[in-house]
C-alpha cells in the first residue's frame, strides 16, 4: 500500500479503533501512526498516543471522532495541515469539514465494522480533493476491504445506512435467528453457534457465487418443502423488504440530521 509518511487518527473508539487495527495488520508501521484520544484508549504496540494534538502536522488527519464533537474537537485543529483530512463522521458534509478543518484535500469515508478484519466495506466520496490525494485515501482504505466510490455526497447518508450501519443489522438478524431456534426449542449456545455458523457460510457462498441471492435461496428450498414455507413468511406483503427499507430509512434519517446540526 501506499504509506502516508504519517498519520494522525484523531478518536480512536469502536471504529478508529478498527480501522487502526486493520491498518497495522496491513502492515502500516506502528511509528508512522499518532492517536489523539482523550481517553487514553488501548493501541497496538509502537503507536503514540496524545491527549491533544502537541503542534505539527501529519500527512494524513483520519477523524474519528462523533459527528456531535466536530464543533468541539475543530479548534484543537486550526493550526494543523494535513495534506489530506479523511472524515469518517456519518452525516457531516464535506463543505462542512473544508469549514472547520484546513486540510489540502477532504476525503469522506464510511467504513464498517468488519475492517478490523480486512473484510469491511469503506464508501469514498471527494468532489475537490486532488487525484494524488484521492489516490491515496483508496490506498488507506484498499487492506481493509472492499472500497466503493460515491459520486454524488447526495447518497452519501443511503450508503452510510446501508453498508456503514448494516453490520449492527446483520448482528441483530444473527440473534433474531438464535432466539427464534430457541422459541422452537433448542437450547440457546446451540442456537447462538448455529445461527452464526449458517449467515457465515450462506455470506460466504453468496460472495463467492456467480449467482445472485434470490436464485440461492431459491436451491435451499426444495418445491414442497419447508424452506418454503418459510421463505413464504418472510415474503408476504413483503415484511422483510419493508422491514429493511424503514429500518434504511430511520438510519438515513439521522445522518441527514447529523449533517444539519454540524452545518450550523
Ligand atoms: N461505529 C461504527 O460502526 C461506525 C462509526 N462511524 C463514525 O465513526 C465515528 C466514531 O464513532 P464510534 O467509533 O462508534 O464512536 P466512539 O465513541 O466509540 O469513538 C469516538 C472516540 O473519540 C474519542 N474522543 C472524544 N473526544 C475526543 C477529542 N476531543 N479528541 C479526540 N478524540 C476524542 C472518544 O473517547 P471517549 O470514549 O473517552 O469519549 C472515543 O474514543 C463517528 O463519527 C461515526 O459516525 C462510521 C462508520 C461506522
Ligand atoms: O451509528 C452510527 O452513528 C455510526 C454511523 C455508521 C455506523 N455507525
Amino acid at each position: 500500500m501506499t504509506q502516508p509518511k504519517s498519520l494522525w487518527l484523531v478518536g480512536a473508539g469502536n471504529m478508529g479503533g478498527a480501522m487502526l487495527r486493520g491498518w497495522i495488520a496491513a502492515g502500516m508501521p506502528p511509528s508512522a501512526v499518532t492517536v489523539i484520544d482523550p481517553g487514553a484508549p488501548a493501541v497496538p504496540d509502537g503507536v503514540r498516543v496524545l491527549r491533544e494534538p502537541a503542534g505539527g502536522s501529519p500527512e494524513v488527519l483520519v477523524l474519528a471522532v462523533k459527528p456531535q464533537l466536530l464543533e468541539a474537537v475543530a479548534p484543537s485543529l486550526a493550526d494543523v495541515r494535513p495534506a489530506l483530512l479523511l472524515s469518517i463522521l456519518a452525516g457531516v458534509e464535506e463543505a462542512t469539514l473544508a469549514a472547520r478543518i484546513p486540510a489540502g484535500s477532504v476525503v469522506r469515508a464510511m467504513p464498517n465494522l468488519p475492517v478490523a478484519i480486512g473484510k469491511g466495506v469503506t464508501a469514498l466520496h471527494a468532489a475537490k480533493s486532488t487525484a494524488a490525494m484521492r489516490e491515496m485515501a483508496q490506498a488507506l482504505v484498499a487492506p481493509l476491504g472492499r472500497v466503493e466510490w460515491i459520486d454524488s455526497e447526495t447518497m452519501f447518508d443511503a450508503v452510510t445506512a446501508l453498508s456503514g450501519c448494516g453490520p449492527g443489522f446483520v448482528f441483530r438478524f444473527i440473534d433474531a435467528l438464535a432466539a427464534a431456534g430457541v422459541s422452537l426449542g433448542l437450547p440457546a449456545e446451540q442456537a447462538a453457534r448455529l445461527a452464526l455458523a449458517t449467515v457465515e457460510g450462506a455470506a460466504a457462498m453468496a460472495a463467492g457465487a456467480g449467482e445472485s441471492p434470490a436464485v440461492l435461496a431459491d436451491r435451499v428450498a426444495s418445491p414442497g418443502g419447508s424452506t418454503r414455507e418459510g421463505l413464504n413468511v418472510l415474503d408476504r406483503d413483503d415484511a422483510l423488504q419493508c422491514l429493511l427499507q424503514e429500518t434504511l430509512a430511520a438510519s438515513r434519517q439521522r445522518n441527514v440530521e447529523l449533517a444539519a446540526s454540524a452545518r450550523g
